[in-house]
């Protein structure tokens, strides 16, 4: 069974060319595959599928709006096995799979997703290297929230991107305190995120800049997630009494650019194809 693994900023993913959606995903096979010791290690997986196979074979119940069933269409799970609505990071990267394999020829189109059809444009990519943008679509603020950290309470904005974020910004966060927080088990209120939520805590806007950290639901702390630095990027904007601009999120993996206008997000950041192989099938089987 052939495998790819990928990044967008250090947010790695496990990449399955699966067109006919023939795979059985069982969330314990997804976490077995991310285990970074015995499996490959990822925070996430990408299922490459036409649209139409993944309706056909039961995994989606109906196409998501803005997508069609020819349309290359991204199965993201977490790396517990979760299915997560949407992955920034992940429709960068897995773009840029599609063009490098040629499975796609054209600088500009859609990758589908749970929050519906993504328009990509590929500015590269290359064997190993590449640059893409994606429109994120609606951002759309949910409301005040706050986040727990060792007994801390943080202020945010709960930010729906297809996927639930609260954003913290803390205006008292410098770059070098913010390395600081331990973030392996952030506090929320169940009651405004019941499905759970992404958190991300960052510093206000410094020369069009704001360094943030960010723990994934259904993976924990990761090193950059595309659309928590859409979220980061509204809320620091509106800490600055705006709801337009540009913003280059910087994570620990590396740093993204992000621009609002009209209450709609763009996403640009590198993608970087590490290596392809073959999983063995006999450990795959053993895992069913
Ligand atoms: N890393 C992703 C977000 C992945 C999904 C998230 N963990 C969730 O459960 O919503 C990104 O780059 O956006």
């Amino acid at each position: 069974m052939e495998f790819s693994k990928g990044h967008g900023t250090e947010n790695d993913f496990v990449i399955l060319p699966d067109p006919d959606a023939r795979l059985d995903l069982a969330p314990e096979r997804v976490a077995a595959l991310c285990d970074r010791r015995r499996g490959l290690g990822a925070d996430g997986v990408l299922r490459v599928a036409r649209g139409g196979a993944l309706v056909a074979a039961g995994v989606l119940p109906g196409l998501p709006e803005g997508t069609g069933a020819d349309d290359w269409f991204m199965d993201y799970r977490n790396a517990d096995g979760s299915i997560a609505e949407m992955c920034g990071n992940g429709v960068r990267v897995f773009a840029h799979y599609l063009t490098a394999h040629r499975l796609e020829t054209r600088p500009e189109f859609v990758v589908g997703s749970r929050a519906g059809g993504k328009p990509v444009q590929v500015h590269a990519a290359g064997p190993v290297f590449g640059d893409v943008t994606v429109d994120m679509g609606v951002v759309r603020q949910l409301g005040d929230s706050t986040a727990t950290l060792d007994g801390r309470v943080y202020s945010g904005i709960g930010i729906d991107v297809g996927n639930p974020h609260l954003a913290c910004v803390d205006p008292n966060l410098t770059e070098a305190g913010l390395a600081t927080l331990d973030l392996t088990a952030p506090g929320f209120d169940p009651g405004f995120f019941p499905q759970g939520v992404n958190i991300e805590f960052l510093t206000p806007i410094l020369s069009g800049s704001v360094h943030m950290r960010v723990h994934e639901r259904g993976v924990g702390e990761t090193r950059s997630c595309g659309t928590g630095t859409v979220a980061a990027a509204a809320a620091a904007l509106r800490y600055d009494g705006s709801d337009e601009g540009v913003v280059q999120v910087r994570i620990p993996g590396g740093s993204v650019d992000v621009r609002i206008e009209k209450g709609r997000a763009w996403l640009r950041g590198p993608s970087v194809l590490v290596a392809s192989g073959e999983l063995g099938d006999e450990w795959w089987s053993s895992l069913g």
